[in-house]
Protein backbone atom coordinates (compact mmCIF):
# COMPACT_ATOMS: atom_id res chain seq x y z
CA UNK A 1 0.00 0.00 0.00
CA UNK A 2 1.56 3.62 -0.84
CA UNK A 3 2.03 5.70 1.84
CA UNK A 4 2.09 9.89 1.88
CA UNK A 5 3.49 12.00 4.31
CA UNK A 6 1.59 15.31 5.27
CA UNK A 7 4.19 17.60 6.21
CA UNK A 8 1.94 20.78 6.48
CA UNK A 9 -1.10 21.88 8.03
CA UNK A 10 -3.71 20.62 5.78
CA UNK A 11 -7.56 20.18 5.95
CA UNK A 12 -8.65 17.02 7.25
CA UNK A 13 -10.26 16.15 4.24
CA UNK A 14 -6.79 14.97 2.60
CA UNK A 15 -6.38 12.87 5.07
CA UNK A 16 -9.66 10.81 4.45
CA UNK A 17 -9.55 10.90 0.95
CA UNK A 18 -5.98 9.37 1.30
CA UNK A 19 -7.24 6.55 3.41
CA UNK A 20 -10.46 6.17 1.54
CA UNK A 21 -8.15 5.82 -2.02
CA UNK A 22 -5.97 2.89 -0.04
CA UNK A 23 -3.64 5.20 0.59
CA UNK A 24 -1.28 5.08 3.82
CA UNK A 25 -1.23 8.29 5.41
CA UNK A 26 0.89 10.28 8.30
CA UNK A 27 0.12 13.98 9.45
CA UNK A 28 3.57 15.33 10.73
CA UNK A 29 3.86 18.79 10.81
CA UNK A 30 6.48 21.35 11.89
CA UNK A 31 9.37 19.19 11.35
CA UNK A 32 12.72 20.45 10.62
CA UNK A 33 14.57 19.69 7.54
CA UNK A 34 16.97 17.45 8.79
CA UNK A 35 13.92 15.74 10.80
CA UNK A 36 11.93 15.61 7.12
CA UNK A 37 15.59 13.88 5.64
CA UNK A 38 15.61 11.27 8.34
CA UNK A 39 12.01 10.49 7.91
CA UNK A 40 11.49 10.95 3.98
CA UNK A 41 12.82 7.75 2.99
CA UNK A 42 9.63 5.83 4.29
CA UNK A 43 7.17 7.75 2.06
CA UNK A 44 5.92 7.67 -1.79
CA UNK A 45 4.03 10.66 -1.40
CA UNK A 46 4.68 13.98 0.12
CA UNK A 47 1.53 16.47 0.48
CA UNK A 48 2.73 19.87 1.73
CA UNK A 49 1.02 24.09 1.46
CA UNK A 50 3.89 26.74 1.54
CA UNK A 51 5.83 25.91 4.81
CA UNK A 52 7.80 22.54 3.96
CA UNK A 53 10.80 23.47 1.89
CA UNK A 54 11.34 20.82 -0.67
CA UNK A 55 15.04 20.68 -1.15
CA UNK A 56 17.39 18.98 -3.03
CA UNK A 57 19.16 17.69 0.56
CA UNK A 58 15.53 16.31 0.85
CA UNK A 59 15.08 14.73 -2.15
CA UNK A 60 18.58 13.00 -2.03
CA UNK A 61 16.87 11.27 1.45
CA UNK A 62 13.48 10.75 0.12
CA UNK A 63 14.41 7.40 -1.70
CA UNK A 64 11.17 5.81 -2.37
CA UNK A 65 9.41 9.51 -3.20
CA UNK A 66 7.56 9.15 -6.10
CA UNK A 67 4.97 12.17 -6.01
CA UNK A 68 5.30 15.54 -4.21
CA UNK A 69 1.35 17.39 -3.89
CA UNK A 70 1.23 21.19 -3.33
CA UNK A 71 -2.16 21.57 -1.82
CA UNK A 72 -1.90 25.09 -3.48
CA UNK A 73 -0.47 27.65 -6.98
CA UNK A 74 2.96 28.39 -5.72
CA UNK A 75 5.29 25.72 -6.06
CA UNK A 76 8.18 28.07 -5.23
CA UNK A 77 9.14 25.87 -2.18
CA UNK A 78 10.01 22.75 -4.23
CA UNK A 79 12.56 21.94 -6.03
CA UNK A 80 11.42 21.36 -9.29
CA UNK A 81 14.62 20.37 -11.15
CA UNK A 82 15.74 18.21 -8.41
CA UNK A 83 12.66 16.69 -8.05
CA UNK A 84 12.53 15.96 -11.78
CA UNK A 85 16.23 14.81 -12.00
CA UNK A 86 14.63 12.15 -9.20
CA UNK A 87 11.76 11.28 -11.22
CA UNK A 88 9.29 13.10 -8.88
CA UNK A 89 6.27 13.96 -10.11
CA UNK A 90 5.11 17.33 -8.64
CA UNK A 91 1.61 18.42 -9.24
CA UNK A 92 -0.15 21.58 -7.50
CA UNK A 93 -4.05 22.65 -7.24
CA UNK A 94 -4.55 25.29 -9.69
CA UNK A 95 -7.93 26.66 -9.01
CA UNK A 96 -8.81 25.66 -5.20
CA UNK A 97 -7.68 28.78 -3.92
CA UNK A 98 -8.26 31.58 -7.00
CA UNK A 99 -11.45 32.66 -5.58
CA UNK A 100 -10.04 33.40 -2.04
CA UNK A 101 -6.95 34.55 -2.76
CA UNK A 102 -8.21 37.07 -5.15
CA UNK A 103 -11.20 37.85 -2.37
CA UNK A 104 -7.92 39.30 -0.31
CA UNK A 105 -6.63 41.17 -2.70
CA UNK A 106 -9.91 43.17 -2.83
CA UNK A 107 -10.27 43.16 0.19
CA UNK A 108 -6.60 44.59 1.01
CA UNK A 109 -7.55 47.17 -1.71
CA UNK A 110 -10.39 47.89 0.30
CA UNK A 111 -8.30 47.96 3.70
CA UNK A 112 -5.81 50.72 1.69
CA UNK A 113 -8.51 52.83 0.41
CA UNK A 114 -10.01 53.48 3.74
CA UNK A 115 -7.16 53.30 5.54
CA UNK A 116 -9.08 50.23 7.48
CA UNK A 117 -6.70 48.68 10.10
CA UNK A 118 -5.22 52.01 11.17
CA UNK A 119 -9.14 53.12 11.86
CA UNK A 120 -9.35 49.99 13.90
CA UNK A 121 -6.42 50.01 15.96
CA UNK A 122 -7.25 54.10 16.68
CA UNK A 123 -10.70 53.14 17.75
CA UNK A 124 -9.94 50.62 19.75
CA UNK A 125 -7.74 52.38 21.57
CA UNK A 126 -10.33 55.05 22.06
CA UNK A 127 -9.59 57.87 20.22
CA UNK A 128 -12.19 58.29 17.91
CA UNK A 129 -9.76 59.79 15.32
CA UNK A 130 -12.96 60.45 12.83
CA UNK A 131 -10.86 63.50 10.83
CA UNK A 132 -7.64 61.71 10.65
CA UNK A 133 -9.03 58.47 8.96
CA UNK A 134 -9.62 60.26 4.87
CA UNK A 135 -10.56 57.79 2.69
CA UNK A 136 -10.31 57.36 -1.27
CA UNK A 137 -13.68 55.88 -3.31
CA UNK A 138 -13.14 52.73 -5.64
CA UNK A 139 -15.28 53.56 -8.30
CA UNK A 140 -13.92 55.08 -11.41
CA UNK A 141 -10.40 54.61 -10.26
CA UNK A 142 -7.76 52.50 -12.36
CA UNK A 143 -6.58 49.17 -11.32
CA UNK A 144 -3.45 48.54 -12.94
CA UNK A 145 -2.95 44.48 -12.87
CA UNK A 146 0.30 42.79 -12.91
CA UNK A 147 -0.07 39.11 -14.32
CA UNK A 148 -3.47 38.54 -15.57
CA UNK A 149 -3.92 34.66 -14.69
CA UNK A 150 -6.60 32.81 -13.29
CA UNK A 151 -6.59 35.50 -9.79
CA UNK A 152 -5.53 38.62 -11.54
CA UNK A 153 -8.97 37.91 -13.59
CA UNK A 154 -10.71 37.07 -11.08
CA UNK A 155 -9.33 40.17 -9.26
CA UNK A 156 -10.37 42.14 -12.80
CA UNK A 157 -14.15 40.72 -12.95
CA UNK A 158 -14.47 41.78 -8.94
CA UNK A 159 -13.31 45.43 -9.69
CA UNK A 160 -14.80 45.65 -12.59
CA UNK A 161 -18.11 45.22 -10.50
CA UNK A 162 -16.68 47.72 -8.34
CA UNK A 163 -16.94 49.89 -11.21
CA UNK A 164 -13.04 50.09 -11.48
CA UNK A 165 -11.27 50.77 -14.71
CA UNK A 166 -8.77 48.05 -14.82
CA UNK A 167 -5.41 47.88 -16.97
CA UNK A 168 -3.61 44.96 -17.27
CA UNK A 169 0.45 44.21 -17.98
CA UNK A 170 0.65 40.41 -18.48
CA UNK A 171 3.25 39.66 -21.78
CA UNK A 172 1.06 36.09 -22.20
CA UNK A 173 -2.51 38.08 -22.71
CA UNK A 174 -3.59 38.13 -25.88
CA UNK A 175 -5.80 40.89 -26.92
CA UNK A 176 -8.92 38.29 -27.44
CA UNK A 177 -8.26 37.76 -24.03
CA UNK A 178 -8.41 41.03 -22.68
CA UNK A 179 -11.27 41.85 -24.55
CA UNK A 180 -13.01 38.97 -23.13
CA UNK A 181 -11.81 39.84 -19.46
CA UNK A 182 -12.97 43.67 -20.34
CA UNK A 183 -9.42 44.95 -19.23
CA UNK A 184 -7.37 47.33 -21.58
CA UNK A 185 -3.83 45.65 -22.59
CA UNK A 186 -0.93 47.41 -21.87
CA UNK A 187 3.23 47.77 -21.32
CA UNK A 188 4.22 47.98 -17.75
CA UNK A 189 5.26 52.03 -17.80
CA UNK A 190 1.84 52.57 -19.15
CA UNK A 191 0.39 50.67 -16.13
CA UNK A 192 2.40 52.37 -13.43
CA UNK A 193 2.14 55.75 -14.68
CA UNK A 194 -1.92 55.17 -15.12
CA UNK A 195 -2.66 53.34 -11.79
CA UNK A 196 -4.84 54.26 -9.04
CA UNK A 197 -3.89 50.70 -7.28
CA UNK A 198 -1.48 48.09 -8.64
CA UNK A 199 -2.43 44.29 -7.78
CA UNK A 200 0.51 41.83 -8.08
CA UNK A 201 -0.58 38.51 -9.71
CA UNK A 202 2.34 36.91 -11.27
CA UNK A 203 4.58 33.55 -10.01
CA UNK A 204 8.34 34.86 -9.28
CA UNK A 205 10.55 33.94 -11.68
CA UNK A 206 13.68 35.50 -13.23
CA UNK A 207 11.92 37.93 -15.61
CA UNK A 208 9.28 38.64 -12.27
CA UNK A 209 11.35 39.27 -9.26
CA UNK A 210 11.43 43.29 -8.03
CA UNK A 211 9.19 44.02 -11.14
CA UNK A 212 8.31 46.26 -8.59
CA UNK A 213 11.80 47.84 -8.41
CA UNK A 214 12.99 50.82 -7.10
CA UNK A 215 12.96 52.23 -10.81
CA UNK A 216 9.58 50.96 -11.80
CA UNK A 217 8.15 52.56 -7.89
CA UNK A 218 9.51 56.12 -9.30
CA UNK A 219 7.39 55.96 -12.19
CA UNK A 220 4.60 54.93 -10.65
CA UNK A 221 1.52 57.78 -10.18
CA UNK A 222 2.09 59.41 -7.06
CA UNK A 223 0.39 58.48 -4.06
CA UNK A 224 -0.53 54.71 -6.07
CA UNK A 225 -1.45 52.21 -3.39
CA UNK A 226 0.02 48.62 -4.13
CA UNK A 227 -1.00 45.09 -3.36
CA UNK A 228 0.88 41.86 -3.27
CA UNK A 229 -0.54 38.81 -2.57
CA UNK A 230 1.49 37.14 -5.20
CA UNK A 231 5.04 35.90 -3.78
CA UNK A 232 7.15 37.94 -1.63
CA UNK A 233 10.46 39.02 -3.81
CA UNK A 234 8.18 41.11 -6.85
CA UNK A 235 8.53 44.03 -4.88
CA UNK A 236 11.60 45.97 -3.70
CA UNK A 237 11.21 45.85 -0.32
CA UNK A 238 13.46 48.68 0.71
CA UNK A 239 12.44 50.78 -2.28
CA UNK A 240 9.06 50.50 -0.95
CA UNK A 241 9.97 51.83 2.35
CA UNK A 242 11.65 54.72 0.99
CA UNK A 243 8.07 55.16 -1.38
CA UNK A 244 6.10 54.96 1.62
CA UNK A 245 7.91 57.34 3.70
CA UNK A 246 8.30 59.93 0.71
CA UNK A 247 4.74 59.96 -0.35
CA UNK A 248 4.95 58.49 -3.84
CA UNK A 249 3.36 55.26 -2.28
CA UNK A 250 0.61 56.30 -0.38
CA UNK A 251 -0.37 52.89 0.94
CA UNK A 252 1.09 49.03 0.34
CA UNK A 253 -0.60 45.99 1.44
CA UNK A 254 1.59 42.79 1.62
CA UNK A 255 0.12 39.09 2.19
CA UNK A 256 3.52 37.90 1.00
CA UNK A 257 7.46 38.89 1.67
CA UNK A 258 11.07 38.17 0.59
CA UNK A 259 11.58 36.22 4.13
CA UNK A 260 8.94 34.46 5.36
CA UNK A 261 7.69 33.93 8.10
CA UNK A 262 8.22 37.73 8.31
CA UNK A 263 8.83 38.36 11.94
CA UNK A 264 10.51 41.47 11.51
CA UNK A 265 10.43 44.05 8.63
CA UNK A 266 11.97 47.78 8.24
CA UNK A 267 7.95 47.84 6.74
CA UNK A 268 6.57 47.14 9.96
CA UNK A 269 5.10 50.47 11.57
CA UNK A 270 5.41 52.51 8.56
CA UNK A 271 1.78 54.48 8.12
CA UNK A 272 -0.25 53.50 5.05
CA UNK A 273 1.46 49.85 5.37
CA UNK A 274 -0.71 46.84 6.08
CA UNK A 275 0.32 43.42 6.15
CA UNK A 276 -1.40 40.05 6.91
CA UNK A 277 0.93 36.45 7.50
CA UNK A 278 0.27 34.99 3.89
CA UNK A 279 -2.99 34.70 4.67
CA UNK A 280 -4.51 34.74 0.69
CA UNK A 281 -5.85 31.54 0.98
CA UNK A 282 -6.63 30.99 4.12
CA UNK A 283 -10.39 30.62 3.91
CA UNK A 284 -12.00 27.21 4.79
CA UNK A 285 -13.53 26.87 1.54
CA UNK A 286 -10.17 26.87 -0.39
CA UNK A 287 -8.45 24.70 2.08
CA UNK A 288 -11.02 22.38 1.59
CA UNK A 289 -11.19 22.47 -1.87
CA UNK A 290 -6.97 22.17 -2.11
CA UNK A 291 -6.99 19.50 0.36
CA UNK A 292 -9.29 17.56 -1.45
CA UNK A 293 -7.77 18.10 -4.91
CA UNK A 294 -4.00 16.87 -3.93
CA UNK A 295 -5.59 14.25 -2.29
CA UNK A 296 -7.17 13.15 -4.87
CA UNK A 297 -4.39 13.61 -7.51
CA UNK A 298 -1.90 11.69 -5.59
CA UNK A 299 -3.97 9.11 -4.60
CA UNK A 300 -5.02 8.67 -8.55
CA UNK A 301 -1.34 8.98 -9.17
CA UNK A 302 -0.36 6.46 -7.05
CA UNK A 303 -3.01 3.81 -6.98
CA UNK A 304 -3.75 3.89 -10.87
CA UNK A 305 -1.11 5.94 -12.72
CA UNK A 306 -3.49 9.04 -13.50
CA UNK A 307 -1.90 12.66 -13.60
CA UNK A 308 -3.17 15.73 -13.00
CA UNK A 309 -1.93 18.99 -12.96
CA UNK A 310 1.83 17.93 -12.79
CA UNK A 311 4.62 20.69 -13.50
CA UNK A 312 7.15 18.52 -14.73
CA UNK A 313 4.80 15.34 -16.91
CA UNK A 314 2.42 15.62 -19.06
CA UNK A 315 -1.11 15.37 -17.86
CA UNK A 316 -2.99 11.90 -18.39
CA UNK A 317 -6.71 12.35 -17.94
CA UNK A 318 -8.61 9.87 -16.29
CA UNK A 319 -10.54 9.31 -19.78
CA UNK A 320 -7.55 9.01 -21.18
CA UNK A 321 -5.69 6.85 -19.16
CA UNK A 322 -7.17 3.87 -19.94
CA UNK A 323 -6.45 4.05 -23.63
CA UNK A 324 -3.11 5.34 -23.20
CA UNK A 325 -2.40 2.44 -20.63
CA UNK A 326 -1.48 -0.19 -23.25
CA UNK A 327 0.14 2.05 -25.78
CA UNK A 328 2.57 3.22 -22.83
CA UNK A 329 3.28 -0.56 -22.27
CA UNK A 330 4.22 -0.97 -26.10
CA UNK A 331 6.19 2.52 -26.04
CA UNK A 332 8.32 1.16 -22.83
CA UNK A 333 8.77 -1.94 -24.66
CA UNK A 334 10.46 -0.27 -27.84
CA UNK A 335 12.50 2.11 -26.29
CA UNK A 336 13.60 -0.38 -23.88
CA UNK A 337 14.16 -2.93 -27.23
CA UNK A 338 16.48 0.03 -29.12
CA UNK A 339 18.23 0.72 -26.24
CA UNK A 340 19.39 -3.15 -25.28
CA UNK A 341 20.24 -3.47 -28.86
CA UNK A 342 21.81 0.34 -30.41
CA UNK A 343 25.39 0.15 -29.94
CA UNK A 344 27.32 2.95 -29.47
CA UNK A 345 26.78 6.91 -28.98
CA UNK A 346 22.78 7.98 -30.00
CA UNK A 347 22.34 11.64 -31.17
CA UNK A 348 18.69 11.93 -32.30
CA UNK A 349 15.25 9.50 -31.29
CA UNK A 350 12.32 9.35 -33.56
CA UNK A 351 8.84 8.53 -32.22
CA UNK A 352 6.35 7.76 -35.14
CA UNK A 353 2.64 7.33 -34.53
CA UNK A 354 0.49 5.76 -37.46
CA UNK A 355 -3.40 4.86 -37.41
CA UNK A 356 -5.51 5.32 -34.32
CA UNK A 357 -2.06 5.48 -32.19
CA UNK A 358 -1.74 9.08 -34.20
CA UNK A 359 -4.86 10.42 -32.32
CA UNK A 360 -3.70 10.00 -28.63
CA UNK A 361 -2.03 12.31 -26.43
CA UNK A 362 1.64 12.10 -27.64
CA UNK A 363 3.33 13.02 -24.83
CA UNK A 364 3.26 10.37 -22.22
CA UNK A 365 3.71 8.21 -25.39
CA UNK A 366 7.29 9.94 -26.33
CA UNK A 367 7.97 9.66 -22.09
CA UNK A 368 7.33 6.29 -21.63
CA UNK A 369 9.68 5.53 -24.97
CA UNK A 370 12.29 7.86 -23.63
CA UNK A 371 12.11 5.61 -19.93
CA UNK A 372 12.35 2.56 -21.83
CA UNK A 373 15.21 3.38 -23.38
CA UNK A 374 17.07 5.04 -20.66
CA UNK A 375 16.31 3.10 -17.86
CA UNK A 376 18.59 0.46 -19.92
CA UNK A 377 21.73 2.50 -18.26
CA UNK A 378 19.74 3.48 -14.74
CA UNK A 379 17.00 1.68 -13.23
CA UNK A 380 16.25 5.36 -11.37
CA UNK A 381 14.93 6.02 -14.80
CA UNK A 382 10.93 6.91 -15.21
CA UNK A 383 8.82 8.68 -17.52
CA UNK A 384 9.18 12.33 -15.35
CA UNK A 385 13.12 12.09 -15.34
CA UNK A 386 13.71 10.40 -18.97
CA UNK A 387 12.79 13.49 -21.63
CA UNK A 388 15.06 15.59 -18.81
CA UNK A 389 18.24 13.12 -19.17
CA UNK A 390 17.51 12.74 -22.74
CA UNK A 391 17.68 16.13 -23.08
CA UNK A 392 20.61 16.75 -20.65
CA UNK A 393 22.46 14.28 -22.58
CA UNK A 394 22.09 15.95 -26.16
CA UNK A 395 19.42 13.58 -27.74
CA UNK A 396 17.24 15.30 -30.50
CA UNK A 397 13.84 14.41 -29.69
CA UNK A 398 11.78 13.80 -32.69
CA UNK A 399 7.62 13.76 -33.04
CA UNK A 400 5.99 12.10 -36.26
CA UNK A 401 2.21 11.59 -36.56
CA UNK A 402 0.84 9.79 -39.61
CA UNK A 403 -2.70 9.88 -39.18
CA UNK A 404 -3.74 7.49 -42.36
CA UNK A 405 -3.52 3.65 -41.30
CA UNK A 406 -0.80 1.19 -42.94
CA UNK A 407 -0.69 -2.27 -42.50
CA UNK A 408 -1.40 -2.29 -38.85
CA UNK A 409 -4.76 -0.07 -37.22
CA UNK A 410 -1.91 1.31 -35.15
CA UNK A 411 1.49 1.31 -34.97
CA UNK A 412 4.41 2.72 -33.07
CA UNK A 413 8.07 3.05 -34.52
CA UNK A 414 10.94 4.35 -32.55
CA UNK A 415 13.88 5.12 -34.68
CA UNK A 416 17.36 5.37 -33.24
CA UNK A 417 20.06 7.20 -35.07
CA UNK A 418 23.58 5.95 -34.27
CA UNK A 419 27.21 6.31 -35.66
CA UNK A 420 26.52 2.76 -37.45
CA UNK A 421 22.84 4.19 -38.88
CA UNK A 422 19.27 4.29 -38.07
CA UNK A 423 17.85 1.38 -36.26
CA UNK A 424 14.30 1.02 -35.99
CA UNK A 425 11.50 -1.11 -34.51
CA UNK A 426 7.92 -0.86 -34.48
CA UNK A 427 5.10 -2.51 -32.41
CA UNK A 428 1.48 -2.62 -32.57
CA UNK A 429 -1.56 -3.60 -30.19
CA UNK A 430 -3.30 -6.95 -30.87
CA UNK A 431 -7.11 -6.54 -29.87
CA UNK A 432 -6.31 -2.68 -28.78
CA UNK A 433 -4.23 -3.89 -25.55
CA UNK A 434 -1.93 -6.62 -26.33
CA UNK A 435 1.83 -4.95 -27.05
CA UNK A 436 3.59 -6.67 -29.97
CA UNK A 437 6.83 -6.37 -31.62
CA UNK A 438 6.18 -6.57 -35.53
CA UNK A 439 9.35 -4.96 -36.96
CA UNK A 440 12.92 -5.61 -36.23
CA UNK A 441 15.75 -3.12 -37.68
CA UNK A 442 13.71 -3.74 -41.10
CA UNK A 443 13.08 -7.48 -40.39
CA UNK A 444 9.19 -8.40 -40.26
CA UNK A 445 8.86 -9.89 -36.85
CA UNK A 446 6.34 -10.38 -34.69
CA UNK A 447 7.07 -11.36 -30.82
CA UNK A 448 6.08 -10.52 -27.27
CA UNK A 449 8.69 -8.82 -25.68
CA UNK A 450 8.62 -10.15 -22.07
CA UNK A 451 10.52 -11.10 -19.42
CA UNK A 452 14.40 -13.02 -20.05
CA UNK A 453 14.89 -13.11 -23.87
CA UNK A 454 17.72 -14.36 -26.32
CA UNK A 455 18.15 -12.41 -29.31
CA UNK A 456 20.06 -14.34 -32.18
CA UNK A 457 20.69 -12.90 -35.48
CA UNK A 458 22.21 -15.69 -38.11
CA UNK A 459 22.30 -16.87 -41.77
CA UNK A 460 19.09 -18.31 -42.95
CA UNK A 461 20.50 -21.95 -43.38
CA UNK A 462 18.41 -25.61 -42.67
CA UNK A 463 19.37 -27.09 -39.43
CA UNK A 464 19.82 -23.91 -37.30
CA UNK A 465 16.54 -23.99 -35.60
CA UNK A 466 17.50 -27.75 -34.13
CA UNK A 467 20.58 -27.07 -33.44
CA UNK A 468 19.55 -23.78 -31.29
CA UNK A 469 16.58 -25.57 -29.45
CA UNK A 470 19.40 -28.70 -28.46
CA UNK A 471 21.79 -26.18 -26.91
CA UNK A 472 19.27 -24.40 -25.01
CA UNK A 473 18.05 -27.97 -23.82
CA UNK A 474 21.18 -29.19 -23.02
CA UNK A 475 21.82 -25.85 -21.15
CA UNK A 476 18.74 -26.76 -19.03
CA UNK A 477 16.89 -23.52 -20.59
CA UNK A 478 13.27 -23.81 -21.62
CA UNK A 479 11.87 -21.60 -24.44
CA UNK A 480 8.93 -20.33 -23.41
CA UNK A 481 8.09 -18.54 -26.80
CA UNK A 482 10.11 -18.50 -30.11
CA UNK A 483 9.30 -16.11 -32.59
CA UNK A 484 11.27 -15.97 -36.10
CA UNK A 485 11.79 -13.33 -39.00
CA UNK A 486 13.86 -13.38 -41.88
CA UNK A 487 14.94 -10.25 -44.12
CA UNK A 488 15.33 -12.53 -47.59
CA UNK A 489 15.21 -16.34 -48.14
CA UNK A 490 18.67 -17.43 -47.16
CA UNK A 491 19.62 -14.38 -46.09
CA UNK A 492 20.00 -12.77 -42.33
CA UNK A 493 17.31 -14.18 -40.04
CA UNK A 494 16.20 -12.59 -36.51
CA UNK A 495 15.28 -15.32 -33.92
CA UNK A 496 13.64 -13.70 -30.74
CA UNK A 497 13.07 -16.60 -27.40
CA UNK A 498 11.48 -15.92 -24.37
CA UNK A 499 13.69 -18.15 -22.02
CA UNK A 500 12.25 -19.30 -18.30
CA UNK A 501 15.40 -18.04 -16.60
CA UNK A 502 18.00 -15.25 -17.13
CA UNK A 503 20.45 -16.01 -20.21
CA UNK A 504 23.32 -16.73 -18.90
CA UNK A 505 27.26 -15.42 -20.59
CA UNK A 506 27.58 -19.37 -20.46
CA UNK A 507 24.40 -20.03 -22.77
CA UNK A 508 25.75 -16.86 -24.92
CA UNK A 509 28.88 -18.47 -25.27
CA UNK A 510 27.27 -21.83 -26.56
CA UNK A 511 24.92 -20.00 -28.92
CA UNK A 512 27.36 -17.64 -30.39
CA UNK A 513 29.91 -20.98 -31.65
CA UNK A 514 26.76 -22.23 -33.37
CA UNK A 515 27.88 -22.10 -37.32
CA UNK A 516 25.66 -19.10 -38.71
CA UNK A 517 25.51 -17.01 -35.65
CA UNK A 518 26.42 -13.26 -36.31
CA UNK A 519 24.89 -11.87 -33.20
CA UNK A 520 23.56 -12.87 -29.57
CA UNK A 521 22.40 -11.24 -27.33
CA UNK A 522 20.08 -11.46 -24.31
CA UNK A 523 17.53 -8.96 -23.47
CA UNK A 524 15.40 -8.24 -20.14
CA UNK A 525 11.44 -6.77 -20.34
N1 LIG B 1 -1.06 34.72 -1.12
C1 LIG B 1 -1.44 33.50 -1.29
O1 LIG B 1 -1.75 32.79 -0.34
C2 LIG B 1 -1.54 32.95 -2.66
C3 LIG B 1 -2.56 32.04 -2.94
C4 LIG B 1 -2.67 31.53 -4.23
C5 LIG B 1 -1.76 31.92 -5.20
N2 LIG B 1 -0.76 32.78 -4.88
C6 LIG B 1 0.20 33.21 -5.87
O2 LIG B 1 -0.46 34.05 -6.82
C7 LIG B 1 0.26 34.05 -8.03
C8 LIG B 1 -0.70 34.00 -9.20
O3 LIG B 1 -1.42 32.78 -9.19
P1 LIG B 1 -2.37 32.41 -10.42
O4 LIG B 1 -3.11 31.20 -10.03
O5 LIG B 1 -3.12 33.58 -10.91
O6 LIG B 1 -1.28 32.02 -11.49
P2 LIG B 1 -1.46 31.95 -13.07
O7 LIG B 1 -0.35 31.11 -13.57
O8 LIG B 1 -2.85 31.59 -13.43
O9 LIG B 1 -1.22 33.45 -13.52
C9 LIG B 1 0.02 34.06 -13.49
C10 LIG B 1 0.04 35.09 -14.58
O10 LIG B 1 1.27 35.79 -14.52
C11 LIG B 1 1.63 36.09 -15.83
N3 LIG B 1 3.03 36.40 -15.93
C12 LIG B 1 4.09 35.56 -15.98
N4 LIG B 1 5.23 36.26 -16.11
C13 LIG B 1 4.89 37.56 -16.14
C14 LIG B 1 5.62 38.75 -16.25
N5 LIG B 1 6.96 38.74 -16.39
N6 LIG B 1 4.96 39.92 -16.23
C15 LIG B 1 3.62 39.95 -16.10
N7 LIG B 1 2.85 38.83 -16.01
C16 LIG B 1 3.49 37.66 -16.02
C17 LIG B 1 1.28 34.82 -16.59
O11 LIG B 1 1.17 35.07 -17.98
C18 LIG B 1 -0.05 34.47 -15.98
O12 LIG B 1 -1.12 35.00 -16.71
C19 LIG B 1 1.22 32.88 -7.92
O13 LIG B 1 2.49 33.39 -7.59
C20 LIG B 1 0.72 32.10 -6.75
O14 LIG B 1 1.73 31.39 -6.12
C21 LIG B 1 -0.64 33.30 -3.62
O1 LIG C 1 -0.95 27.24 1.51
C1 LIG C 1 -1.07 28.44 1.74
O2 LIG C 1 -1.56 28.91 2.75
C2 LIG C 1 -0.58 29.45 0.71
C3 LIG C 1 -0.90 29.05 -0.68
C4 LIG C 1 -0.46 30.02 -1.73
O3 LIG C 1 0.72 30.65 -1.47
C5 LIG C 1 -0.42 29.35 -3.06
O4 LIG C 1 0.48 29.63 -3.83
O5 LIG C 1 -1.34 28.57 -3.36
Amino acid sequence: MPKVLISDKMDPKAAQIFRERGVEVDEITGKTPEELMAMIGDYDGLAIRSSTKVTKAILEHATNLKVIGRAGIGVDNVDIPAASAKGVVVMNTPFGNSITTAEHAIALMFALARQLPEADASTQAGKWEKNRFMGVELTSKTLGLIGAGNIGSIVADRARGLKMKVIAFDPFLTPERAIEMGVEKVELDQLLARADFITLHTPLTEQTRNILSREALAKTKKGVRIINCARGGLIDEAALKDALDSGQVAGAALDVFVEEPAKASPLFGTPGFVSTPHLGASTSEAQVNVAIQVAEQMADFLVNGGVTNALNMPSLSAEEAPRLKPYMALAEKLGSLVGQLAHGALDQISIETEGAAAELNQKPIVGAVLAGLMRVHSDTVNMVNAPFLARERGLDIREIRHEREGVYHTLLRVTVRTQAGDRSVAGTLFGNEAPRLVELFGIKVEADLDGDMLYVVNEDAPGFIGRIGTTLGESGVNIGTFHLGRRDAGGEAVLLLSVDEAVTPDLIARVRALPGVKTVMALKF
